[in-house]
């Protein structure tokens, strides 16, 4: 079975016309002024025209209020909304309420008892991204580039859907794989060669790393 993936924090049509050609199957928009990532809503929606229905179009959003959201989903036309901040259950069922879209929502993971708060939202998220906790200091909730301790997720239930992300980069992305048998994963700053920069031959050893893996380790939902 083919991995999923997401490539998150594109900003020209290049990259992501690219992305989309080595086989990707999220897009994800960054709207966090903070990051060297953030794009206007209508810059991602004519970014995101160049490749809508050939992958998944993914606005990532921080604690935004309903007019921050109003604005992203009329410009952008997200298929899926990731919720990357502290978004509590009752704000995730409002949003699913007025916008109707699939929801993602990341949740940081550091030591194993960051993975109890999965509970809270099963039923009412379509996915999880389990991303890493930030660095002290960092004003980015995402995108840090830092991975967590992969063998946490040996504990999981089987039935959380989830997307492994932090960190990954075509050096590790074969062990990451092989330890937690994730069918879907996201990637940011392992494909930039500076903050906010996608680089086009790292997507390239991304992808081909993720291939590699595939021939060898059996992704879970994979019959074989
Ligand atoms: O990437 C950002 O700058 C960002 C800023 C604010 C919230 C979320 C952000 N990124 C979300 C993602 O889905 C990233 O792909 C994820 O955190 C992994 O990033 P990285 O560790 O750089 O691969």
């Amino acid at each position: 079975m083919k991995t999923e993936v997401k490539i998150c924090g594109l900003r020209t049509a290049e990259a992501a016309e690219h992305a989309v050609a080595l086989g990707a199957s999220h897009i994800g928009f960054i709207f966090f002024p903070k990051s060297p990532r953030n794009i206007e809503p209508d810059d991602a929606g004519r970014v995101a025209e160049r490749i809508r229905g050939r992958a998944k179009i993914v606005a990532v959003t921080v604690n935004a209020d309903n007019d921050d959201l109003d604005e992203i989903v009329s410009s952008l036309k997200p298929d899926i909304l990731q919720l990357h901040g502290s978004e509590d259950p009752d704000r995730v069922l409002t949003i699913k309420a007025i916008y109707g879209l699939p929801v993602m929502k990341a949740l940081s993971v550091r030591e194993a008892s960051d993975l109890e708060r999965i509970d809270a939202y099963v039923g009412i998220v379509d996915r999880f991204l389990l991303d890493a906790k930030p660095p002290a200091g960092s004003e980015l909730p995402g995108g840090n580039g830092v991975s967590f301790d992969w063998r946490l997720l040996d504990a999981l239930d089987g039935s959380v859907d989830y997307m492994l992300s932090g960190g990954l980069n075509a050096e590790n992305i074969g062990e990451a794989l092989a330890l937690t048998g994730a069918s879907a994963i996201d990637t940011s700053s392992g494909v930039e060669s500076a903050p906010g920069l996608k680089d086009l031959k790292l997507m390239d050893a991304f992808f081909d790393a993720v291939r590699r893996a595939e021939a060898v380790v059996p992704r879970s939902g994979s019959k074989t």
